[in-house]
């Protein structure tokens, strides 16, 4: 069954820090019955690699993050244009963008947009997404 079987397509971020960008691909196949129709919306480097292993998915890789990608994507939030955002941070390396990273978890909140920073998290709203979606 498609995601958009419920006659919407679901729009989704996803974004990995360095340090997390290989757990962030293995975690979008686990789960590709839910990304497979779904619009998924990326930073530059994020997105280049979920494509070079999903060839298929509907992926549009924004800027790098630390070139603005996360304020693309926050962008993308502010106009309601999201339906989630999947963020998988690093919490353990200083990065020269913090600023931006705080901006976007901060305007997910604002916009009360369902939003995950961690794998179990994003494994609670994928569940959702079956539910209402699926
Ligand atoms: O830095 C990022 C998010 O803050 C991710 O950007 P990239 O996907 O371009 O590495």
């Amino acid at each position: 069954m498609s995601i958009s079987s419920s006659g919407r397509t679901y729009r989704v971020a996803l974004v990995a820090h360095d340090a997390q960008k290989q757990r962030m691909v293995e975690w979008v196949g686990e789960n590709r019955d839910v990304f497979d129709d779904a619009k998924i919306f990326s930073t530059g480097t994020t997105g280049g690699l979920l494509l070079k292993s999903y060839p298929d998915l509907k992926v549009t890789p924004l800027k790098s993050g630390p070139l603005g990608g996360d304020q693309q994507i926050g962008a993308l939030i502010c106009e309601e244009k999201l339906d989630a955002l999947i963020f998988f941070t690093d919490p353990l390396s200083p990065l020269p963008h913090d600023v931006d990273v705080k901006a976007l978890t901060r305007l997910a909140t604002v916009y009360d947009l369902p939003s995950a920073c961690s794998p179990s998290t994003a494994n609670l709203i994928v569940h959702g997404m079956r539910d209402t979606f699926l």
